[in-house]
């Protein structure tokens, strides 16, 4: 029998309907009249301006065409009324919102499951961080938040599990960043930086606003949500960051950006030859030391390091444990786009329904286990 075949479907309030949110519609559209179908409800769709919902679930035609038709006005507050009432009931956040992490909290002290693919419900303050670990005990809650790391990979999921055998996590070294990755995939330092850095927006592996990638700011948020899932609990400044966006470049209105990303070109063109001649690859690396050190940055690598190889968006994590103490624990995989990711936030969703469904969950538990062990 297949797992919550007999259990009522998760209602389920999507917020975002950009590159990921796209994807996750698309993905549920798919599963009508499927058994996995059967168990995830849409019941409410937002973007930025518009809304749509329906208590029955909403049809399977394109997103856009649907929001741009709805009557409703797009507001945080609706997100309640939609998801009012008893059963297992969902926030789906692809948005990268702030307002909407702040609401993460809120959702989840009140029953009402969350999952994100944003990282700034978990990577930035430390205080929205502890919040969002006391409303899961709270509301007996779950926080799906497998796509805020390497969109979906085993990542946060593999700490979790070592801790939750003993094993305490001595540091972490990876590449975080699915768009960096593939950008120093393919630069070879003869095209424009900055050509690339358009290709990647265009795949959809960028944030919306690509200096959140260059400038280590993503993966800043990302090695905090790894570092406290693994019990160092990392002020929202204790990372050490060296950005790839000069000053210049950081300080235009988003209009502006496009016709200004040559301003990356010759900086990295010197870092790339600089590399080049000692045979070594540019990566962009997040560490977390056992002294609670954590860096972002550029480095050059030796052809064969470990974080050296993949190709294409790769993420690759190394982390050293109790366990893995001499050679560490290796995690590789694509880690942007919006089908991977989209696919891990349904995951989260899937298994939420099943256990919530069932009452496994006992109360009083960190549903998603980052509180670690207490370091
Ligand atoms: N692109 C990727 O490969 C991955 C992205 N993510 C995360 O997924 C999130 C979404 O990224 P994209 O889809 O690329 O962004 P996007 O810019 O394409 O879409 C964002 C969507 O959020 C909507 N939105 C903004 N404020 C809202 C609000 N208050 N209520 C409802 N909707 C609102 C926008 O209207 C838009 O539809 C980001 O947090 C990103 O970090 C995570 C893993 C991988
Ligand atoms: N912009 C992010 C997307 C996934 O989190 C990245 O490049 O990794």
């Amino acid at each position: 029998m297949m797992h919550g075949q007999h259990t009522p479907p998760a209602r389920l309030a999507l917020l975002g309907t950009g590159t990921v949110g796209s994807a996750v519609w698309a993905r549920l559209m798919q599963w009508q009249g499927s058994a996995l179908g059967e168990r995830l409800r849409l019941v409410y769709a937002a973007n930025s301006r518009f809304a749509l919902g329906n208590p029955a679930g909403l049809p399977s035609a394109a997103t856009d065409v649907l929001l741009q038709q709805a009557p409703q006005a797009s507001s945080l507050e609706a997100v309640d009324v939609a998801l009012a009432g008893d059963g297992v009931r969902i926030v789906v956040d692809a948005t990268a919102s702030a307002q909407v992490a702040d609401q993460h909290a809120h959702w989840l002290a009140r029953g009402i499951h969350v999952v994100t693919a944003c990282k700034l419900g978990q990577g930035t303050d430390l205080a929205r961080w502890h919040a969002i670990q006391a409303a899961c005990e709270a509301g007996n809650t779950e926080y799906g938040d497998s796509a805020t790391v390497g969109a979906g990979l085993p990542v946060l999921r593999t700490i979790r599990a070592l801790q939750a055998g003993g094993d305490r996590i001595h540091a972490i070294a990876g590449v975080l960043s699915g768009s960096l990755a593939w950008l120093f995939n393919h630069y070879d330092g003869m095209q424009a930086f900055s050509g690339f850095v358009r290709q990647a927006r265009e795949a959809g592996f960028t944030e919306p606003d690509p200096r959140e990638d260059l400038s280590g700011e993503d993966v800043r948020r990302k090695l905090l949500i790894l570092a406290r899932a693994s019990g160092y609990r990392l002020e929202d400044n204790a990372v050490q960051v060296d950005s790839l966006v000069p000053a210049a470049l950081a300080g235009l209105p988003r209009e502006a950006l496009d016709a200004a990303l040559p301003m990356l070109d010759a900086a990295l063109r010197e870092r790339y030859a600089a590399a080049y001649k000692n045979g070594a690859k540019l990566r962009f690396v997040a560490r977390l030391q056992a002294d609670g050190l954590a860096t972002v940055g550029l480095e050059a690598l030796p052809a064969e390091h470990a974080l050296a190889g993949g190709g294409g968006t790769d993420n690759r994590v190394a982390i050293w444990s109790d366990r893995y103490a001499k050679q560490p624990l290796l995690i590789q995989g694509p880690g942007a786009g919006a089908e991977v990711t989209a696919a891990a936030m349904l995951d989260d969703a899937l298994r939420i329904q099943v256990e919530a469904s069932k009452a496994k969950v006992l109360p009083g538990r960190a549903k998603n286990s980052s509180m670690g062990n207490g370091r």
